[in-house]
């Protein structure tokens, strides 16, 4: 059997409420530069139980990188070059359908990209060739197989499906914007979620969605959004998703490359 302390470290990109990783026994932390720029934060290098991780925090630590202004490409760029394979991206989402609420866990299984004037791809500039990767699945089904067995086992209420309508933000929606995510098939939206989905598919690494719904999305509930609300549902459910980083961290270890 191998020693997961040997293999390649998991990715964890923390996002709103979750800057850093309780839980996680710090080894280093390391400040990095990429081709691309800084990323958001130093990568944290630690283990979580016998796995290693890197964890990188999406706004920065402190929570300064509006989600429009966050260097993706650096951020995943960086974690490739530390050795990661496996990337779980942690997000804070408004819940669209009816049965995600406040606090509900959600690992989404497709995404609708919104988003505009992003730096969205590794495959620009001075090229040999044109590239166009396969994205019909977004997030990796062996990953988010392990993610939903760990909800299950840790009897959270969670869903196992969801579309992820990702928006420039970073203001949040209005009512009739929702509406017309809810009509091509969103069930959550959140500002994050592209480009990192589709760098990381560049990069070839395995890429899934950890998702906290944090308020009912514009115009899904009878008062609008605030930020008590939101904070309420982090203090209640984030816990839910560090239990499942916890128990899924090894199988998340333990996934085959997509490249060596
Ligand atoms: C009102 S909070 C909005 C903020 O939270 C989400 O960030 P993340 O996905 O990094 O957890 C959302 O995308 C916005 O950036
Ligand atoms: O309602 C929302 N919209 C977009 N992003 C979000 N992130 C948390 N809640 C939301």
């Amino acid at each position: 059997m191998s020693n997961s302390r040997n293999r390649p470290p998991v990715g964890i990109i923390g996002g709103t409420g979750l800057t850093t990783l309780s839980g996680l026994e710090i080894m280093a932390e390391r400040p990095v530069v990429t081709p691309w720029g800084q990323p958001s934060s130093d990568l944290i290098e630690g283990c979580l139980g016998d796995q290693a991780v890197m964890f990188l925090s999406r706004h920065g630590n402190p929570h300064r990188i509006p989600p429009h202004q966050v260097n993706y490409r650096a951020n995943i760029q960086a974690l490739h070059d530390a050795g990661v394979r496996t990337i779980v991206g942690v997000n804070a989402v408004g819940g669209i359908h009816a049965d995600m609420g406040p606090a509900h866990i959600v690992i989404p299984d497709q995404i609708i990209d919104y988003t505009w004037g992003r730096a969205s791809t590794f495959f620009e500039g001075e090229l040999d060739e044109t590239t166009h990767i396969d994205f019909t699945w977004p997030y990796t089904e062996e990953a988010r197989e392990l993610l939903i067995s760990a909800a299950r086992d840790q009897k959270l209420a969670f869903s196992d499906f969801g579309v992820y309508g990702a928006t420039q933000g970073p203001r949040l929606e209005t009512a009739a914007e929702v509406l017309r995510l809810e009509r091509d098939g969103c069930d959550l939206v959140g500002m994050t979620g592209m480009p990192e989905a589709a760098l990381a598919a560049e990069l070839k690494m395995n890429y899934v969605c950890l998702a906290l719904v944090v308020n009912r999305a514009a115009g899904k509930s009878d008062h609008i959004i605030t930020m008590a609300e939101i904070e309420a549902a982090i203090d209640q459910g984030m816990s839910g998703v560090k239990r499942i980083l916890e128990a899924s961290i090894s199988g998340l270890g333990a996934l085959t490359p997509q490249f060596s």
